[in-house]
């Protein structure tokens, strides 16, 4: 039994790659409207057009799904903290598997800090790299990372949620495979917004090749490591968000360029990633121009056409 907290796309999608591989799952969803969905019409609100196995089970009671030996975080990244502060289990030797992304706005650490401050007893593992819910509902073949400090535990969590579409890279290096996942949302709205203001292709991938760079900064800064970043979690979902019109950061960017509205009900993990990542290179000393660039947009205190003058009169650098 795997269990799941959060019935969004993405850990609804997780369910039904794991269920239909023969795991039985226990879903956690906070409302219960949902869990009836699930329950009794295998339909999902946040992932319409897929159907749920029969094997997977819904509930609101959040202390029975956190029980399972492999629990899956997949609420946004700011409500992290507060979903396992509802789990009154100290949840010791359990597996507890981060699926957002993001860095924490309150103490400016990704999913795996948010674990060990909230569940110190738990071994903290993250799921991430280039993936739409969509796409893995869809049985269609899907790499990511799956990073864990703790080398026997990251073996068995690769075997245990691989599946034959759902092909899992193991590492030890979960910071690096955390901030890759966070920041590539960041660099998102940023080419979005390049593409929403007419800038074209080209300047796009001077912005992704130049993000990259800012990524691999404030990450090895923080000890991880440079071929991380080279990998899905970092290089391969930066490729993917930068690039797709499926991504919500990349059409918050569009919208932000164009000058039109978003549904804000959609979640955008990188607005307040880049928050977090503004704070986080001031206090290390890091020049990350683009993230504070987007930081500034989303916030609404710089515009796109400013923001880019900006970055363009920048002194001259070596690459
Ligand atoms: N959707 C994708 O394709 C995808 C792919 C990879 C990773 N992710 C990551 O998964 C995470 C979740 O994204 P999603 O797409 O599933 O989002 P979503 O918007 O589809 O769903 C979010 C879910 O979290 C619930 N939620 C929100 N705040 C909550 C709170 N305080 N307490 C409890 N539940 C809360 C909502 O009710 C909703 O069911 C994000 O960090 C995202 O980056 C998403
Ligand atoms: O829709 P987005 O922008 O949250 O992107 C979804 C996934 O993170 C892509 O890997």
């Amino acid at each position: 039994m795997i269990g799941v907290l959060g019935a969004g796309a993405f850990g609804t999608a997780l369910a039904i790659a794991l269920a239909r591989h023969g795991t039985p799952v226990a879903l956690w969803a906070r409302d219960p409207e949902t869990v009836a969905a699930i329950n009794h019409t295998h339909r999902a609100p946040r992932l319409p057009g897929a159907t749920l196995p029969d094997t997977i089970t819904a509930s609101t009671d959040i202390a029975r799904v956190a029980r399972a030996e492999t629990l899956l975080l997949a609420t946004p990244m700011q409500s992290l903290h507060a979903v396992l502060s509802q789990v009154a289990s100290p949840l010791t030797g359990q597996r507890v598997v981060a699926c957002c992304k993001g860095i924490d706005v309150t103490d400016l650490t990704g999913p795996t800090g948010v674990i060990a401050r909230a569940k110190p007893q738990a071994i903290a593992a993250i799921l991430t790299g280039p993936s739409f819910a969509d796409d893995i509902a869809r049985g269609l073949p899907t790499a990511l990372t799956l990073a864990c400090a703790d080398a026997d535990a990251g073996w068995r969590l690769q075997r245990d949620l691989s599946t034959p579409t759902l092909r899992l890279y193991r590492s030890t290096d979960a910071i690096g495979a955390e901030l890759g996942g966070a920041l590539k949302n960041v660099i998102a709205i940023a080419c979005g917004a390049c593409i929403g203001i007419g800038l074209g292709d080209s300047a796009r991938a001077a912005l992704m090749t130049r993000g990259f760079a800012e990524m691999s900064r404030l990450a090895t800064t923080l000890g991880a490591r440079a071929n991380t970043l080279a990998g899905l979690s970092g290089l391969g979902d930066l490729s993917l968000t930068c690039t797709s019109d499926l991504s919500r950061n990349y059409r918050f960017g569009l919208a932000l360029g164009r000058g039109t509205t978003f549904d804000a009900s959609l979640t955008v993990e990188g607005v307040k990633t880049a928050e977090a990542v503004t704070r986080l290179a001031a206090r290390l000393g890091l020049d990350l121009p683009i993230c504070r660039s987007v930081a500034e947009v989303s916030g609404g205190t710089v515009s796109v056409g400013d923001a880019i003058t900006r970055l363009l009169n920048r002194p001259l650098k070596e690459e």
